[in-house]
């Protein structure tokens, strides 16, 4: 194996969880080819998402905001490759920028904090979330709850939990499994809410030329993680949805294929629209992405811009 000629620079978001899933990406590549720890150097960058806390992402630019700052320290080779949080990339990317690799999927379902399960919730109960699939989808199983705006990292939130800003709020057993918080939360099933796309995965983004980094990346890709992660991102795609979209959707692998179950929402939980299937080719994945847009009326369409 080929040993870098200088240490490579990880670039990542300073929050804990982000540090934590850039540590297990750095022991991957270390493991994987056999490096000294001093090969590969964590770089925290600031980025505006971070920055910006009382305004909820899609008021303020999107998801870009979590990897502009990023995208640029590659770009201009500050750093050699990003971590990020599946969940929170884009849709469309620049062409410049490549997924390269992806961390084997943790937990994929949410969890609750504050009661036992959604129907244990007290009547009119405050929901903190910023995320218009979750709020959807506690307002459809629980037409009661008010949602209040709340983002920040992990630990903030758990914060305002206990301050009393909200009887619950919803939070990723991904991250809160990473971060060891393994006490914390019941587990709300994927039958009574559906994922948002790419949750639970940690890519690596690195510059599309640069091929060294791209192999020493490919090394630690998991490949059925990529493949059920490609194809949610995927039906993103089709349907042109980002961070303003209620849209929850998970890919399990099948045979050759993907099995892959989506529910579109309106903003308010009242409509949603949902299908499955088994995705072979790209074309499937129109196919049903379309067809999930068809039968959706104008309440949800509108948060589609496909
Ligand atoms: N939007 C924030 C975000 N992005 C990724 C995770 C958790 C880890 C993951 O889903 O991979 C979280 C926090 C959360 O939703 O609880």
């Amino acid at each position: 194996m080929t040993m870098p000629s200088r240490p490579l620079r990880l670039g990542t978001r300073g929050s804990p969880l982000a540090l934590t899933q850039a540590g297990m990406v750095a022991d991957a590549l270390r493991a994987a080819h056999g490096w000294e720890p001093r090969a590969i150097r964590i770089v925290p960058i600031r980025t505006s998402g971070d920055r910006i806390q009382d305004r909820a992402l899609a008021e303020v630019g999107g998801k870009a905001l979590w990897t502009k700052e990023l995208d640029r320290a590659l770009m201009e080779r500050e750093i050699d490759f990003s971590v990020h949080s599946m969940k929170d990339v884009e849709t469309f990317r620049p062409a410049e920028i490549v997924l390269a690799a992806m961390l084997p999927r943790a937990d994929v379902r949410d969890r609750l904090i504050g009661a036992d399960s959604i129907a244990a919730l007290p009547p009119g109960a405050r929901i903190g979330t910023s995320s218009p699939r979750r709020s959807a989808q506690i307002l459809k199983l629980r037409p009661d709850a008010r949602i209040v705006l709340f983002r920040g990292n992990v630990d903030t939130r758990l914060k305002r939990m206990a301050d009393g800003e909200a009887e619950g709020t919803l939070l990723a057993a991904a991250g809160l499994d990473r971060l060891g918080r393994f006490d914390i939360g019941a587990a709300v099933s994927i039958e009574e809410m559906l994922p948002a796309p790419a949750q639970g995965a940690v890519g690596i983004e690195a510059r599309a030329e640069d091929s060294q980094v791209r192999d020493w990346l490919a090394a630690i890709d998991h490949a059925p993680t990529s493949a059920s992660v490609h194809t949610e991102r995927g039906l993103l795609m089709v349907l042109n949805g980002d961070c303003r979209s209620p849209v929850a959707a998970l890919a399990v692998a099948e045979g050759e294929g993907q099995r892959l179950r989506a529910i579109l929402y309106s903003g308010d939980g009242t409509e949603s629209v949902e299908g499955e299937v088994l995705i072979r080719t790209p074309a499937d994945l129109r196919v049903f992405g379309r067809d999930l847009l068809d039968r959706a009326g104008p309440a949800i369409r509108a948060l589609f811009s496909a």
